[in-house]
């Protein structure tokens, strides 16, 4: 080659190789450009490593086939002709590698060839050149020729010898530019890409498949006490990772657990990994080789980025520095998506919140509005009180309208969970093709109508309570899930895959014997023990009939005032009248009764005729059903009708025939006792 010629070649393969942007690209074009001029078959590239005084091949050429006689992608250099060409500073070549001292002689892929030609040359940076004034080789160039000896002659080897000082600069550029640009692309698209933790890794795979190649991706995330330390696929390209399989192996002998201990990297070459007890199903997978970054989300350990090949050998140092680095830049777009994840769920939180305490608005609040003076309120006050600031789980039972629900209220509001929401599940309300999805939620597309995620009202109680009136109308199959709830606090959406934890506090209510609804079996009994942790139950009205007076003036202000009427006072007669009746609804149809008396009434005053419907619309009054509660009831009509006056000519006792002494010992066995007075 003459000197002209030289410099007009040496000037076109540095233009070439000023277009390539990646090294990929800086390889491809090194090959097109040299192999013809040089008249050989292959030109490999491989980047060095001083550190590690090691070769790492770039070419594809040189990648393939896995070769067990490279142990590692990191081919030691000690010995070979590129350390010497390292070495020397400058191209050294042979006529027949095969019969050469080199290393490289006794290399499986090049031994096979005999009678090779090969010139190697460094790509290096004079020390003139640099800053510290030592000479640095970034990579050595390979000419070979297999099967054709004493190709190459001095003039070559000058040539490529002067080749590697020039293109060392512009290797330098695509090495910086080609990390600087995967890194920039990785950040863009992770921070401007409309991402979920899902599809994160998709979204980086083109970019990264550019640079690295590989075929499989996997996002991991650590799980920490108490179901770990273990791990959890977050999400997982190019391989079916069977999660459940590799819970076969002890956590502290897999490579996750290296990870979280050390915080470093781990290359996995196909050949050292065999310390880790999960190689095994990987190589079943199909996957020989592996690079795991550790990601670390705001300071502490979150999971690991792992990128696999099928080939043995297939990363490189650098490829893992690389990675590292996307691993440092995908840690801040998790802890980025998790932060507005978390803002999204709780906005969603609020949002559904919101709807409920709206509707809850105006709804008493604490054992001030339980009204009642009877020993047998006052017994659930005190029960109330009792479990309030635990975190126990209540069954309230009672017939209807005897204030369960009233009751559910003032517990969470006496609890310590007061300032957290209040879930209101009507079980008996919602058609039963609903409840499992409005207790658990669903995910886009889990059934026709889910056309976007929506929050289970378990999700939205995270950190409150969940009120579950009517729950003995759950269906049977809803029953199992209900309990797991209640045991490991964890579910799944319907249609979703991922387990979701919450922290709830569980009150309940039924107006169903359940006794009698397991014997017919339409309740699960383990799930009847789960509920029934503190059973509360509510006296009837026929139980307190001695609140009736005070209920009923409670009322008749309450709706007084709604509907602006100047109703004040009830008539004793009237009164009697509401204490006589046995009030089948409870409460509740005391209330309806007195509102409907209320809107009738033209004085200040209710009388026995206003009391129109009273038991109207209900089922005939079925009266006492025991002799006691037909004595109680009767005891307390007649002190009703004197006034609670017991002795004397109009006293009670002589009304009831007793003698006082009897008729006090009377009522104190079934527990009547005076309320209060009051302004009627
Ligand atoms: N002790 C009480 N003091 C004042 N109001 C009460 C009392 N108990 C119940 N009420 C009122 O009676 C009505 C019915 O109460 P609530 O809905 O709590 O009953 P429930 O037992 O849950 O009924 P159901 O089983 O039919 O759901 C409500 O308007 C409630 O405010």
């Amino acid at each position: 080659m003459g000197t002209s010629t030289d410099r007009r070649d040496r000037f076109r393969i540095l233009s070439a190789l000023l277009q390539a942007k990646t090294l990929r690209q800086f390889d491809e074009r090194l090959q097109q450009e040299l192999a013809p001029l040089l008249g050989c078959e292959i030109i490999g590239l491989y980047l060095y490593s001083e550190s590690t005084a090691a070769f790492s091949p770039v070419s594809e050429s040189l990648r393939t086939p896995a070769s067990p006689a490279y142990p590692i992608d990191q081919l030691p250099a000690a010995g070979t002709i590129k350390e010497a060409a390292v070495l020397a500073g400058q191209a050294i070549f042979t006529h027949d590698l095969s019969a050469s001292p080199w290393a490289e002689a006794q290399a499986i892929d090049l031994r096979s060839c005999q009678a090779t030609s090969v010139l190697v040359s460094p790509i290096r940076i004079p020390a003139e050149s640099r800053p510290c004034a030592t000479a640095k080789t970034l990579a050595v160039m390979v000419a070979i020729s297999p099967g054709r000896p004493g190709l190459f002659s001095e003039e070559d080897r000058v040539f490529l010898d002067m080749l590697g000082l020039h293109i060392a600069p512009v290797l330098t550029a695509v090495l910086a530019a080609e990390e600087r640009d995967t890194l920039v692309a990785i950040n863009s698209q992770v921070v401007l890409g409309t991402m979920t933790l899902d599809n994160l890794l998709s979204s980086i795979q083109p970019i990264l498949r550019e640079v690295i190649p590989h075929d499989t991706t996997g996002l991991v995330r650590f799980i920490g006490a108490p179901h770990g330390p273990w791990f959890e696929i977050v999400s997982c390209e190019g391989v079916a990772v069977d999660q459940e399989a590799l819970r076969q192996f002890p956590f502290e002998r897999m490579a996750p657990a290296e990870i979280l201990a050390t915080g470093k990297p781990l290359l996995l070459t196909g050949y050292n990994q065999e310390r880790f007890a999960e190689h095994t199903y990987f190589e079943s997978l199909g996957v020989f080789s592996a690079m795991l970054c550790p990601l670390l989300v705001r300071g502490t350990p979150y999971g690991f980025l792992a990128i696999g090949s099928r080939r043995r050998n297939a990363f490189s140092e650098r490829d893992l520095a690389l990675a590292e680095q996307i691993g440092f830049h995908l840690s801040h777009a998790i802890a980025n998506l998790s932060a507005y994840d978390q803002i999204r769920q709780l906005k969603d939180q609020l949002e559904q919140e919101n709807v409920y305490l709206r509707e809850e608005m105006g709804a008493s609040l604490d054992l001030k509005s339980l009204i009642g003076n009877s020993a047998a309120l006052q017994k659930s006050l005190k029960a109330i009180e009792q479990v309030a600031p635990t975190d126990s789980t209540v069954l309230i039972t009672g017939e209807t309208g005897t204030g369960k629900e009233l009751v559910a209220q003032a517990i969470y509001r006496l609890s310590p969970r007061q300032h957290k929401a209040l879930i209101t599940v009507n079980c008996a309300a919602l058609p039963p093709t609903l409840i499992e999805s409005e207790l658990f939620g669903h995910e886009r597309g889990a059934f026709t109508n889910a056309t976007s995620r929506k929050l289970g009202r378990f999700e939205l109680a995270h950190g409150g309570t969940i009120f579950l009136d009517e729950v003995g109308e759950l269906p049977i199959d809803l029953q199992m899930k209900l309990l797991r709830v209640l045991e490991a606090q964890e579910f799944n959406r319907v249609g979703g895959s991922h387990t979701i934890r919450v922290d709830v506090r569980v009150l309940a209510a039924t107006n169903v014997d359940l006794d009698q609804a397991i014997k017919r079996g339409s309740f699960r009994a383990d799930l009847f023990y789960r509920l029934n942790v503190f059973p509360l139950r509510l006296p009837t009205l026929r139980e307190r009939r001695e609140d009736i007076p005070l209920l009923a003036r409670h009322f008749v202000k309450k709706y007084g005032l709604r509907h602006r009427k100047p109703v004040t006072r009830i008539h004793g007669a009237a009164l009697n009248a509401l204490s006589a009746y046995d009030w089948p609804g409870n409460v509740r149809e005391l209330e309806h009764v007195i509102e409907r008396a209320v809107i009738v009434s033209q004085g200040s005053t209710i009388t026995v005729n206003e009391l129109d419907g009273l038991g109207r619309g209900q089922d005939p009054s079925p009266g006492p059903r025991t002799l006691a509660e037909a004595e109680r009831a009767h005891i307390v009509e007649t002190l009703s009708r004197t006034n609670w006056i017991l002795a004397g000519k109009q006293g009670a006792a002589e009304k009831l025939g007793l003698k006082r002494s009897t008729l006090q010992h009377r009522m104190k066995k079934l527990d009547i006792s005076r309320p209060p007075r009051q302004a009627s």
